[in-house]
């Protein structure tokens, strides 16, 4: 086995796993955990499917019973949809180019795409585009159903798509699922309905003021 003794690659390695793959899925969480303590209701319907899925006091046993959690995996999407873990992203031109609208673009120009704004925009996702409603990602028999990737760029699309996007969909999703079967989470400080989360300038987003929460035991059922 070859040892490589390249900082530069050394340092592309250090940057893969901590910023693309420990804190989009932190981040990622922190909104989810803000958006259910403030919908309740998706709380409870996570729990009811999985109960009817997994069993009641019962742990999560295989991949398959996760792949029929259809309800979790919307929730995790819807909660991106509004609060992503990467706002906007860009690319710099290795020639001179054509974007599809006509604007012509020069070799070395910087081109952004802002999946932040994506996800507000009313054309795209309609009138009420601003409410966390994890249903829009179902079918009318209840199966998950996804969006064109080039409409949902969260993950990226194409040939530069996150090559992590299906683990950190399982990180949140497991996460999500055994704390709030396990826990009730509260916020520290009450949600109230016009409150949006500040969040500081980086690379990938986080809460200003972090996301501080009370977390209780929930005693199981006998
Ligand atoms: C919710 C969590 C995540 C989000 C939102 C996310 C998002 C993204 C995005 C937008 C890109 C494209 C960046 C670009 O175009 O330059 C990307 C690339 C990448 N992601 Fe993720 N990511 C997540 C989690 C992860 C995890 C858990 C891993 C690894 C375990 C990972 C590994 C990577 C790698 C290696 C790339 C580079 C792919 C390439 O350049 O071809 N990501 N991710």
């Amino acid at each position: 086995m070859s040892i490589i003794n390249d900082e530069t690659y050394l340092r592309d390695i250090i940057i893969s796993f901590l910023l693309a793959g420990r804190d989009t899925v932190a981040s990622g969480l922190t909104s989810l955990f803000w958006l259910l303590s403030k919908h309740s209701n998706v709380v409870s319907a996570i729990k009811q499917e999985a109960d009817r899925i997994i069993g009641e006091n019962k742990e999560l046993t295989s991949f398959d019973q996760m792949k029929e959690l259809n309800y979790l995996q919307a929730t995790v999407y819807e909660s991106m949809r509004l609060y992503l873990p990467i706002q906007f992203d860009s690319k710099f031109c290795q020639n001179d180019d054509v974007l599809p609208d006509g604007s012509i673009l020069k070799k070395g120009t910087r081109v952004t795409y802002h999946p932040y704004a994506m996800g507000r925009i009313e054309e795209i996702w309609g009138e009420d585009c601003l409410e966390f409603k994890p249903e829009i990602w179902l079918k009318h028999d209840g199966i998950f159903f996804p969006q064109n990737p080039f409409k949902y760029p969260i993950f990226q699309a194409g040939f530069r798509v996150c090559l992590g996007k299906e683990m950190a969909l399982l990180e949140m999703k497991m996460v999500t699922l055994s704390l709030i079967r396990r826990f009730q989470i509260e916020l520290l400080t009450p949600p109230s309905p016009d409150q949006h989360p500040r969040f500081l300038p980086g690379l990938t987003a986080t809460f200003s003021d972090g996301l501080p929460v009370l977390v209780r035991n929930i005693q199981p059922q006998p």
